[in-house]
């Protein structure tokens, strides 16, 4: 395969995955496919497979058939930490910060993690770690509470502070499941904006689930409608919004 041929592969590539919990097909013969710079939503009822598609691509769950590619390369079957090392960076629905550690604490942990190191962190390290996570503080707007106890952070900072875990992965693809989950509308916004601004300076990629529809048609380049462990239809927010199909069995249940 020639270098160009490369470059114009998608980012993200899922090809007839599939999975299921005995009798219910969480993934159906899934095809997916995302391009570099894209921010996607995922969008469906509950219980559609949304949540299951984000665990087969990151690793936590190993798909019965079909295959994933990042940038070309097959990932199928590797280990989360395997992936996260390729390149996709997961921010979890629940919080994944230690609570009774300061945020930059945390950030230099995630940092050490990604570099393989666990223990022993030289003062060479430690000042090279502390200002990588100092410039991933300030992307997201949170260097003023560098110092502050994770645990003692309100929800709406919470929730950019367990994002920027991802960023200190220094990935190519953000796997966010409903990041704005449980805030009230006006964080909702203030959050995607401050995570718009940051992927877009950062030239990342992002596959978000959400339910809350006037987030999907704010952020998203581009929404794609699980049902029943498949795509049932996909488009800008717009079209989507429009398909007849889609308004009756999603909409009115997001
Ligand atoms: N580990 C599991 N064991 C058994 N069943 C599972 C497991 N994970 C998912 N399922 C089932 O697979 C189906 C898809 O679940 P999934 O969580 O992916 O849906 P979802 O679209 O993310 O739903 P929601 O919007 O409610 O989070 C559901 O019927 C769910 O009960």
């Amino acid at each position: 395969m020639t270098s160009n041929s490369a470059s114009a592969q998608p980012l993200l590539r899922a090809e007839d995955l599939a999975i299921s919990f005995g009798a219910i097909k969480a993934a159906d013969g899934v095809d997916f496919a995302l391009q570099r710079n894209e921010f996607v939503a995922i969008i469906g009822p509950n219980g559609a497979g949304k949540t299951t598609f984000l665990n087969l691509v990151t690793g936590y769950l190993k798909p019965h058939r079909g295959n994933v590619w990042l940038d070309g390369r097959p990932i199928t079957r590797m280990a989360p930490r395997r992936i996260s090392r390729q390149g996709i960076a997961r921010a979890f629905q629940i919080p994944q910060l230690f609570t009774d550690h300061s945020l930059i604490d945390n950030l230099m942990l995630a940092i050490a993690a990604r570099e393989g190191i666990w223990q022993g962190l030289t003062p060479l390290n430690r000042r090279a770690y502390r200002d990588e996570a100092m410039e991933v503080l300030e992307l997201l707007g949170l260097a003023a509470d560098a110092e502050t106890m994770t645990g003692t952070l309100p929800e709406g900072l919470r929730k950019l502070a367990d994002i920027t875990l991802a960023f200190a992965l220094n990935p190519k693809l953000l796997v966010l499941d409903e990041p704005t989950s449980g805030v009230s509308s006006i964080e909702r916004f203030r959050i995607m904006e401050t995570l718009m601004n940051a992927m877009r300076r950062r030239g990342l990629s992002a596959l978000f689930v959400e339910h809350d529809m006037e987030v999907v048609q704010k952020y998203a380049d581009r929404v794609v409608v699980w049902n029943a462990g498949h795509v049932m239809a996909e488009g800008t927010p717009a079209e989507v919004m429009s398909n007849p199909e889609v308004l009756e069995s999603v909409v009115g249940v997001v």
